[in-house]
């Protein structure tokens, strides 16, 4: 097995302590690469690079078309490269090959986006209140930007943040996590490939109490795009202020699935399964708090439970399998602990709750899909996520107090709502606190639409032109083009 290295300054390197950290698919133990782990030392090379790319190099300035064409390149080479692309991310998160498959038309998409928009912002002119003046408005790159992403969905949440930075012209370093880095470290093969100029785009792979944050802490990165769980990104926030960093953090969730009794039935089931059982709920904007409309409850409850119990769970690179297992025995256990914590607060487990018996599923980190009822928002399972294939039941008697429900949380993430009646459905939006709200869907994301978080979910916004300013500082150019004395000292 060939050592998976760093990319530095257009050089694939090996840690400078020379460790190593194998890499473990969740489905069976088995250890499927060696990757370089680095240290602080790495990162700070890698920003370096990165620093002299930004003021030295000619990437800044090269015109947006051509950053344009490279980017689109990209997109090519992960649609040349699919099928490998979403192997590895199967393997090395647990998902089933069809959700990878998908991921991975998504991340090409989000490169083919964000080049499309490249050459499309010429800047602003004003029109000048002062006599004998040119004043105009353009975007510039912010400089290095760190990026640091997670392991639940590694190579999408990286492409949110590799396309815009490189078309807007900054340079950059990167930090997968550490326990899913393949995609990451196979995409920079592509992006070298591609003919992003060294030091432009560089890999440091190792964990985030030292790779990530020096990103964070160090004064020659301008920029911080974090996406994982609201306590690092509290940290990075902290650490960031140091010279006062752009900040751009994507944070956890707990979404609530509002329904109500006049919604479509079959379609409110169906979704409000796929809101929460792909990736075996690792999903940020999982719908996780199933808050439903006395009236339907019990025939919902029925309805989603008998649908729960034909969950089939296996390795994702079965046709018949549904559901994956967790990321690690570190996960499974915090899941556990959270149903635990369910049952003795009062919840009621309408199926799932245990670890599958199995014998082929024992050597993976495997839960069974959990449905708990008779949950009220003061249990720690309604307020906290889990990130677990558990949904937990709400009901409601006024379309005032689903909405109370459905806002009582730290997050504000996404939701949805399901209705027929679309005037019900528009107060609702209204009034739902979250980045992204689906009526009558739920899950949905797309390039062309910003994603991003209301409350602690987070700050700034990913995708659509939103996402693409994040990697812009605006700059005013005032010309007087009849300069004279003021005379006034
Ligand atoms: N809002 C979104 O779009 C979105 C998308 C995906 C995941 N998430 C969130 O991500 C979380 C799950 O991911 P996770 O467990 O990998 O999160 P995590 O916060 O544990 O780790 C995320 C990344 O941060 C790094 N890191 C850890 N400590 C750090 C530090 N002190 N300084 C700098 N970097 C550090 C990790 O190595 C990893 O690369 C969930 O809360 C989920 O909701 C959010
Ligand atoms: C943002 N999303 C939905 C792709 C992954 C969240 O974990």
């Amino acid at each position: 097995m060939t050592l998976k290295q760093q990319y530095i300054d257009g050089k694939w390197v090996n840690a400078n302590s020379g460790n190593t950290r194998d890499i473990i698919n969740p489905f069976n133990q088995e250890v499927i690469a060696t990757v370089a782990e680095g240290d602080q030392t790495d990162s700070k090379n890698a920003i370096a690079a990165a620093r002299k790319a930004f003021d030295q190099g000619d990437w800044p300035s090269t015109p947006a078309t051509e950053r344009g064409n490279i980017v689109r390149k990209i997109a090519e080479l992960i649609e040349r490269d699919k099928e490998e692309l979403a192997k590895i991310e199967s393997l090395d998160t647990g998902k089933t090959i069809i959700e990878s498959r998908g991921d991975m038309d998504d991340i090409a998409g989000v490169f083919r986006y964000y080049a499309e928009l490249a050459d499309k912002d010429g800047g602003e002119i004003i029109d000048s209140p002062i006599p004998n003046s040119i004043s105009r408005v353009v975007r510039e790159p912010v400089g290095v930007c760190g990026q640091i992403t997670p392991w639940n969905y590694p190579l999408l949440q990286a492409s949110w943040k590799l396309a815009p930075a490189l078309v807007t012209g900054n340079t950059l370093v990167m930090k997968p996590s550490e326990i899913t880095p393949l995609t990451t470290v196979k995409v920079f093969e592509l992006i070298e490939e591609a003919g992003v100029p060294a030091g432009v785009a560089n890999l440091v792979l190792g964990p985030g109490t030292t790779v990530g944050s020096e990103l964070s802490s160090n004064t020659d990165v301008d920029l911080i795009s974090f996406t994982g769980g609201i306590e690092t990104g509290k940290k990075i926030m902290q650490t960031a202020s140091v010279n006062v960093k752009k900040l751009a953090l994507e944070l956890g969730g707990k979404n609530p699935n509002v329904i109500f009794a006049d919604a479509d039935f079959e379609a409110a089931v169906d979704h409000a399964l796929n809101a929460v059982f792909f990736h075996a709920g690792q999903i940020c904007s999982a719908g996780t708090r199933v808050i439903v409309e006395e009236s339907l409850h019990d025939e919902f409850v029925k309805a989603i439970v008998a649908r729960v119990e034909k969950i089939k769970l296996g390795s994702g690179f079965d046709d018949d399998t549904q559901m994956g297992p967790l990321i690690s025995a570190e996960h499974l256990a915090k899941v556990e602990a959270y149903v635990e914590a369910g049952k003795k607060e009062g919840a009621t487990v309408a199926v799932g709750g245990y670890r599958p018996e199995e014998p082929e599923l024992q050597k993976g980190f495997f839960y069974m899909p959990t449905i708990f009822t008779d949950c009220t928002t003061d249990m720690s399972i309604v307020q906290e996520e889990a990130f677990a294939p558990v949904i937990t039941v709400e009901k409601f008697r006024t379309e005032e107090e689903a909405i109370k429900l459905a806002n009582d949380s730290i997050y504000g993430l996404a939701g949805g709502v399901w209705t027929s009646d679309i005037v019900k459905a528009e107060r609702c939006v209204a009034k739902m606190r979250m980045g992204t709200v689906w009526i009558n869907d739920f899950n949905l994301y797309f390039p062309h639409a910003p994603w991003g978080g209301f409350k602690q979910s987070g700050i700034g916004r990913e995708l659509g032109k939103p996402g693409l300013e994040e990697y812009t500082e605006t700059k005013h150019i005032f010309h007087n083009l009849k300069p004279e004395p003021i005379n006034w000292f």
